[in-house]
């Protein structure tokens, strides 16, 4: 398993760590990071001088309430190296803007489906948070009618033009969007199971900020797997492999449960018609971004929860804790879905019908509506 020692990284420019980037003047300080638990985007001064720093990444949905801020995330991670901006909305602004910061990579927007496959040309990572969010009294599953034809399309895209990139879809409802991806690719011919994921990072972000809250724990310290899927019961903290080991009482289990499953609706709710998630969004996002570098650039010690293809259950889809690696999913780990309480047992059987139907509904939409050769 992911070794879950601490490690220092350093934030700003400091000739204690020998970088001669000039990205922050600000006095040096270190902090301790577990690398499986937070982004680190700010902190890799060290890596951009690596011969490795290279890779390209797009964001298809760029100029949206989380593609703006998790293009600046994106854009502060030292592993970066052509950052490009998609979007059909005005995106040049946007890049104009992220241009200016003095981190290594390089801003460019597309704009319009001609520009698409110029946008995708040679990139290692491909984030799609394209799509329409929900309102007040919506469920994610009532953007399926918009945002399916959204993915379907900008992912025949990926398809023609960099099939062996990693995509991470954000564009709800995930639990279907996620199966969508996989059919096309699948009629298209370049299908890498190991290449898809949906980001769930989100999920596991909340149930690491809500435990550490309610138990008094060290925030670095707390890593709760989240799996399942993304919407409302499909949503399972299994807070029984909660690290550090902490006893919750029946009550806390049910409390805490219910508010991680139920936290997109809370920040909807708040927003009061302005949207959901976006800036916890962008810095799940983010940090799902740089463990997929890291594992491109070689780092053996990887692990995220995410919505992968997987055989964990009877379930095709399915999210849970995995190793990522150089060419995507290395392994799903099966461990954390032994073991589980009464409570935990009922909840997974309890999500596996909603989530069975999700699955179907994406693979059949693209069933009645081929892609295009
Ligand atoms: N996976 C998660 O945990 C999670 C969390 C939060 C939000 N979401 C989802 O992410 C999606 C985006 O949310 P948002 O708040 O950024 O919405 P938003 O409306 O602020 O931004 C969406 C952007 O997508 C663009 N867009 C629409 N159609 C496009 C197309 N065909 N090609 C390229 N760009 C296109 C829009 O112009 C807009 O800029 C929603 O579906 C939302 O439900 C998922
Ligand atoms: O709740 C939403 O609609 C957005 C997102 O899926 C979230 O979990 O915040």
């Amino acid at each position: 398993m992911a070794a879950t020692s601490a490690t220092t990284f350093f934030i700003g420019s400091t000739a204690s760590t020998g970088s001669k980037v000039g990205h922050m003047q600000s006095k040096a300080f270190s902090i301790k990071l577990n690398p499986k638990n937070h982004l680190r985007s700010f902190s890799g001064l060290k890596a951009a001088t690596s011969p490795h720093a290279s890779y390209k990444v797009a964001i298809l949905g760029a100029a949206g309430g989380i593609g703006q801020p998790l293009a600046l995330l994106i854009k502060m991670s030292p592993l970066v190296s052509a950052l490009n901006l998609y979007d059909i909305a005005n995106v040049k602004g946007v890049a104009a803007d992220l241009s200016h910061c003095n981190t290594p990579s390089q801003v460019a927007d597309f704009t319009g489906e001609s520009e698409l496959a110029n946008c995708l040309k040679d990139v290692d990572v491909v984030v799609i948070p394209a799509g329409v969010p929900r309102k007040p009294g919506m469920t994610r599953d009532d953007l399926f009618n918009i945002n399916a034809n959204i993915v379907k399309t900008l992912v025949e895209a990926v398809a023609d033009n960099c099939p062996d990139a990693f995509i991470h879809i954000i564009s709800n409802p995930v639990n279907s969007t996620v199966p969508i991806a996989a059919e096309v690719l699948k009629q298209k011919g370049v299908y890498d199971p190991k290449k898809l994921f949906g980001v769930t990072t989100l999920d596991v972000v909340r149930a690491n900020t809500f435990v550490a809250q309610k138990k008094n724990l060290k925030l670095i310290d707390v890593d709760v797997p989240v799996v399942g899927g993304h919407a409302g019961i499909t949503i399972l903290p299994l807070l029984s492999k909660t690290k550090p080991s902490v006893p919750f009482t029946d009550e806390e289990v049910e409390e805490l449960t219910v508010r991680i499953q139920n936290a997109g609706t809370e920040v909807v709710e708040a927003k009061a018609g302005a949207g959901s998630a976006t800036l916890s969004m962008a810095y799940a996002a983010a940090r799902f971004v740089e463990s997929s570098l890291r594992a491109l650039d070689g780092d053996s010690d990887v692990y995220e929860c995410s919505y992968v293809q997987s055989d964990l259950t009877e379930l095709p889809f399915f999210a849970s804790r995995i190793k990522l690696g150089r060419n995507g999913v290395e392994a799903v780990i099966s461990s954390e879905l032994q073991g589980l309480t009464e409570y935990e047992q009922k909840a997974l059987e309890a999500l596996k019908p909603e989530l069975k139907a999700s699955i179907e509904k994406g693979v059949a939409f693209v069933q009645k509506q081929p892609v295009t050769a």
